[in-house]
């Protein structure tokens, strides 16, 4: 008897104990679903501080099925909510998720510059909810319904927020009819465009025509042309210059090769096609919309004036980025190629020029234009600025940056709502998006404003190549806690969801 005791019973009940100890450890895994840290798809969400479009309310929101369903606006402390499913975030903002309308995520072909699982991991770490990847930077640069087809399909499965798509418009399709109708057919948001070379191979500039041209195409199909304003008036500046001549690892150098002229000339040019999007025009139902805007002089006025026309102007739209609001061209220290973007960063006045446009509403939204490339292609050993890669890396910080650049301006959390989700949420003709309302998508970004951390090699960034970001080394406030795409919580304290849910956006 003993040794049936020693050598079957037991053996059984080791068995028996580790199986159920493996069968409590499976257990939560399968009942959480994959896309989201949150396995619910009912439930509400609280704190002290919610964004909505009528201010900032203390309360609850309810989600199901990734929509929002309800809004309480009330002292959520229980009540009411007793007995179900409540995330409370305490004193935390919740605002509606960010919406970065510029990023390049380079995917299929540069995916070592970064992708679209890096990419978009650092998008919900960061807050963003939706981005919009740049035609160009991939390869094949998306030009056609071919290339849209195979961006779509290298994004399966990797994204972690939803991404839609924008097509390029260059001197190929600009006069073939048929091929820009395939890509608008196919689903991209809108088109985008290069009034200088744009670094690309694949991806050549435009001019007034085929801008035109291409306008007429968006009209029908009541979608954006995007461009890239800077024209070539005259590379002197450059002139003269040797490899290997030391005033090329100077900033005032880079600065001096393009000016603001440059995006003067390609604003006038622009804004006088764009006539063709007034009611009535040829290409009413288009929208011209100036990516990444810097000088806040010249250009800003043209644009300025431009919409004094209200209604009956052309239908146009401009963004800044961050890196324009929070560097200064005085504070770029010579060879730090990591601060080189076109149009480039400008002086301290163009900063407090820009922030007080984009206060006073003259500047419509903000944008990452999250620009990265390989380290290599920086050149930091010999830190030449005129052949450096131009491109800003910034996407998982931009609502820390905004937030703290923001506050020398008294800048609201509404404020931020309306440059970062609900203004760009209207560019790209996403109804459901871009504010904390019933009936949207259940999109928020959870962040603590008060909280400060180093922007040190330390910090976890998602970003292929975090060290080629002119931040690391910032101290910055405003640390987002939590994610939330179509109700799934896709980032929460340092992870993300298991399974990359986020959706393609195609238009239809
Ligand atoms: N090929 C690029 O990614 N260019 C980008 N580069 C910058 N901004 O320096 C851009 O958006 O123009
Ligand atoms: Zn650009
Ligand atoms: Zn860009």
């Amino acid at each position: 008897m003993d040794d049936v005791l020693r050598w079957r019973v037991l053996p059984m009940l080791v068995l028996l104990a580790s199986s159920l100890v493996l069968y409590v450890r499976i257990l939560p895994k399968k009942s959480i679903s994959e896309c989201s840290l949150l396995p619910y798809d009912h439930y509400w969400i609280t704190s002290k501080r919610i964004v909505t479009p009528q201010g900032v309310i203390t309360g609850a929101v309810e989600v199901r099925e990734g929509k929002i369903v309800s809004l309480v606006e009330s002292d959520y402390q229980r009540g009411s909510l007793l007995g179900r499913k409540v995330v409370d975030y305490g004193n935390a903002v919740i605002m509606p998720g960010l919406i970065d309308v510029h990023a390049h995520l380079d995917e299929p072909g540069r995916v070592e510059w970064e992708g679209f699982s890096s990419g978009t991991k650092a998008a919900a770490a960061g807050g963003v909810t939706t981005l919009v990847d740049m035609p160009l930077n991939s390869f094949p640069s998306t030009v056609s319904e071919e290339t849209l087809r195979m961006k779509v399909e290298a994004a399966q499965k990797k994204i972690y927020v939803d991404v839609g798509f924008w097509g390029g418009l260059v001197p190929d399709n600009a006069f073939n009819i048929s091929m820009l109708e395939g890509l608008l057919h196919a689903g991209v948001l809108g088109l985008k465009s290069f009034m200088c070379p744009s670094g690309i191979n694949d991806f050549p500039m435009t001019n007034s025509t085929h801008i035109k041209e291409g306008l007429y195409v968006l009209a029908k199909y009541n979608r954006p042309l995007l461009v890239h304003a800077e024209v070539v008036l005259d590379s002197k500046n450059n002139e003269g210059l040797l490899d290997g001549d030391p005033s090329s690892r100077s900033y005032a150098t880079y600065l001096k090769s393009r000016p603001p002229s440059w995006e003067e000339a390609a604003i006038k040019d622009l804004l006088a096609v764009a006539q063709d999007t007034k009611p009535g025009g040829q290409a009413e139902g288009a929208h011209v919309h100036i990516v990444h805007l810097s000088d806040a002089k010249a250009s800003l006025d043209l644009i300025k004036d431009e919409k004094r026309n209200g209604p009956n102007g052309a239908s146009i739209s401009v963004e800044t980025c961050p890196h324009y609001l929070a560097f200064a061209a005085e504070e770029i220290a010579d060879g730090d190629t990591r601060f080189k973007c076109a149009p480039p960063i400008r002086d301290v006045t163009n900063r407090q020029n820009l922030w007080e446009a984009l206060i006073d509403g003259h500047i419509d939204m903000l944008s990452s234009d999250h620009s990265p490339s390989v380290p290599e292609l920086k050149l930091f050993d010999e830190g030449d600025f005129l052949r450096a890669w131009g491109g800003i890396s910034s996407l998982q910080y931009v609502l820390p940056i905004t937030w703290t650049y923001g506050q020398k301006y008294g800048v609201s959390f509404p404020q931020i709502a309306t440059w970062w989700s609900e203004r760009p949420a209207k560019l790209l003709g996403q109804k459901y998006k871009g504010a904390i309302i019933s009936g949207n998508d259940a999109d928020f970004a959870v962040w603590e404003p008060e909280v400060e951390f180093e922007l040190d090699e330390n910090y976890k960034t998602y970003h292929k190549h975090p060290n080629i970001s002119p931040y690391i080394g910032r101290r910055l406030s405003g640390k987002v806690l939590a994610t939330f795409v179509r109700g799934n919580l896709v980032f929460s304290e340092g992870s993300h969801a298991p399974a990359a849910c986020g959706s393609p956006i195609l238009a239809k």
